[in-house]
């Protein structure tokens, strides 16, 4: 059964993610709160400022959506060239891993949430479109009888080839979805395809509408990943699948130190040389040590409804992909 909406409420406690249940609504607190009269004053009459992390940054709530937004927007244009070099094209085989395991039929409906520039989506329509030509070639051959115009036909209609898939890439990022529709010109993919603009923690979609939902490398930059979580699952069929991709954690000390030193001491210099952007990208290695780990994280999925909860680690740990069911 689903949790209800907002009564789960994940902290952050020094290493590890605690779950502290919440009576529904009550603020997250913040460890210092001021005690005595001016402290009681306070809590009777103002609303308190809920804190949370932005990198090793601690920042507002309310502060924090806007700080993501400007690295998203520092960083759109030179986003696709950094990802290739800051991995040695590492992240185009985690991000094809994510489609083998979705393997999606003709058909599906797929919502990537935080789908920025499109990597997922453009990888989800060229999947289906081969996936539909092989079917339909073996319907072709089973009727050997098809006049050419027939066969002529039948490609010539562009939504046909997807076999009535669709992606919906939903990102808060303007500038990101710009250079997304850009690449989707250059790249030739025109049907099946609609961009809108949305925050993932209040979907602009309605209930039980898709099949599949992604979400890659986004939901690390969620101030309420609880939250979007829910709406993960309030947007998706029943029997629809839930799909993560995310930085994890790293299993194995060695690869570990030498992970930590890319980490802190490449990135951001590549950051700053290739992007002219040295704190956004800052930002992204001091997020992924905030991300809970794949356990932690699998049990944040199971608390917003989701079934039959399973991860895989893939490059010693460096991401994970997650997956869960709404039944
Ligand atoms: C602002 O927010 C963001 C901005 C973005 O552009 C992207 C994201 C979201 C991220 C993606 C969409 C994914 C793509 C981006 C990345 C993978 C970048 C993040 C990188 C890390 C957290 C570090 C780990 C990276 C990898 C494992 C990818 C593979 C990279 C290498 C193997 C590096 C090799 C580099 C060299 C040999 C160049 C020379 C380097 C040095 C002299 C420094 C010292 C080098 C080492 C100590 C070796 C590095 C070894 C490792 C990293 C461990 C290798 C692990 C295994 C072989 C399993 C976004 O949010
Ligand atoms: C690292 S990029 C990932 C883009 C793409 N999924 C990929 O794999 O290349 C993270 C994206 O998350 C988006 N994002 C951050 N917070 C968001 C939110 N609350 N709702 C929707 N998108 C968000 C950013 O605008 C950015 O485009």
């Amino acid at each position: 059964m689903a949790a209800p909406r907002s009564c789960a409420l994940w902290s952050y406690c020094g290493r590890g993610w605690s779950r502290v249940m919440r009576g529904c609504q009550l603020p997250r607190l913040r460890s210092s709160w001021p005690g005595g009269p001016l402290g009681a004053r306070l809590l009777s009459q103002e609303k308190p400022t809920t804190e949370t992390h932005f990198g090793f940054e601690t920042v507002s709530e309310k502060e924090k959506g806007g700080k993501v937004y400007q690295v998203f927007e520092s960083v759109a244009k030179k986003y696709d060239v950094m990802n290739d070099m800051m991995s040695l094209g590492i992240h185009r085989v985690w991000k094809d891993l994510l489609l083998w395991k979705m393997h999606p039929h003709p058909g599906t409906q797929l919502l990537d949430v935080a789908g920025g520039t499109g990597d997922i989506a453009f990888r989800f329509l060229n999947y289906v479109q081969a996936q539909h030509q092989r079917k339909q070639k073996r319907q072709l051959r089973a009727k050997q009888n098809l006049s050419w115009e027939e066969i002529a036909k039948k490609y010539q209609n562009e939504e046909d080839f997807l076999g009535g898939s669709h992606v919906m890439v939903c990102d808060i990022n303007k500038e990101m979805l710009k250079v997304g529709k850009q690449k989707a010109l250059a790249q030739g993919h025109k049907a099946g395809l609609t961009w809108v603009l949305g925050d993932a923690e209040e979907l602009p979609f309605d209930d039980d509408k898709f099949d599949i939902y992604t979400i890659a490398f986004g939901i690390r930059n969620v101030t309420h990943v609880d939250r979007a979580l829910q709406e993960a699952h309030r947007v998706l069929k029943p029997g629809g699948r839930f799909l993560c991709l995310e930085f994890s954690q790293v299993n194995n000390p060695l690869i570990s130190r030498l992970y930590d030193l890319y980490s802190f001491q490449v990135i951001p210099v590549l950051g700053e040389v290739i992007a002219g952007d040295w704190k956004s990208y800052q930002y992204l290695v001091e997020s992924i040590r905030r991300f809970p780990s794949q356990e932690d994280f699998k049990e944040m999925i199971e608390d917003a409804g989701f079934h039959k909860v399973t991860y895989e680690s893939l490059t010693s740990g460096i991401v994970a992909i997650h997956s869960g069911f709404k039944l």
